[in-house]
């Protein structure tokens, strides 16, 4: 069993952590889900809710991953010498789960990344890792679509980037203006893909088109 301090945040505490983000503790962060559960008007005391903060903070911790993670680790092991091959790489339908910005809602949807490569290559994985580094942060979608393309561009280098996000906002469909299966579409492109709107309608082609393995 856990002890349970309910005191209640100070305006000085709040202070010291805006004036220093990522500096909150473990137990400020499991207090403030618990003072979360007071205003909903439950009781944090009572068995079953006994643990919930500090599960919370836990599932906190795996869907916020992605502060943590650095965009140049992740590319830093590329290919070179790829036998000749100056196509488009492209990865459709990674799948993702992000937290928008506004209402900490779930945006749920997937990713198609393309890329030019100009000599190197990047292994598959490491596409999808810079997807999960984003998307595990709150966002907007199109700072998403923004930030994986520009990422990719400045690591690794390549002739050009294009990116498509299709996803539902949760704070659309679960809350508020209450529309289920609306999809949003952002794409981003850089470099051959910016220049050159065959290389852009090839992609859109390419991972809206029903191919199958
Ligand atoms: N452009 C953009 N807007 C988003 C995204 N995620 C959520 N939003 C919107 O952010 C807006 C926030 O609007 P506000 O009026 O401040 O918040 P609200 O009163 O909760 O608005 P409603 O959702 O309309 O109830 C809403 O229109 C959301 O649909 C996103 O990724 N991109
Ligand atoms: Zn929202």
């Amino acid at each position: 069993m856990s002890s349970v301090n309910l005191s209640q945040p100070t305006s000085r505490n709040i202070r010291s952590s805006i004036l220093s983000p990522g500096k909150v503790s473990r137990e400020e962060a499991e207090e403030a889900v618990r003072t979360m559960i007071l205003w909903l008007g439950d009781d944090p005391l009572r068995e079953g809710l006994l643990d919930t903060p500090a599960r919370v903070v836990r599932a906190f911790e795996e869907w916020f991953s992605g502060y943590r993670l650095k965009p140049e680790e992740i590319l830093s092991m590329t290919f070179e010498e790829v036998e000749g091959y100056a196509e488009p790489v492209t990865l459709r339908g990674i799948q993702f789960e992000s937290y928008c910005e506004h209402h900490m809602a779930p945006i749920i949807g997937v990713v198609h990344i393309s890329y030019i490569p100009d000599r190197k290559v990047v292994g598959l994985s490491k596409l999808a890792r810079i997807v999960d580094l984003y998307a595990k942060r709150l966002q907007v979608q199109e700072k998403l679509t923004a930030q994986i393309a520009n990422t990719v561009q400045a690591v690794l280098n390549p002739k050009g980037v294009a990116v498509m996000i299709s996803a539902e906002h949760q704070c659309m469909s679960t809350r508020g203006v209450l529309k289920h299966g609306v999809d949003t579409i952002t794409t981003q492109y850089t470099g051959e893909f910016s220049l050159d709107k065959s290389r852009q309608s090839q992609f859109v082609k390419l991972v809206t088109s029903g191919i199958s393995r």
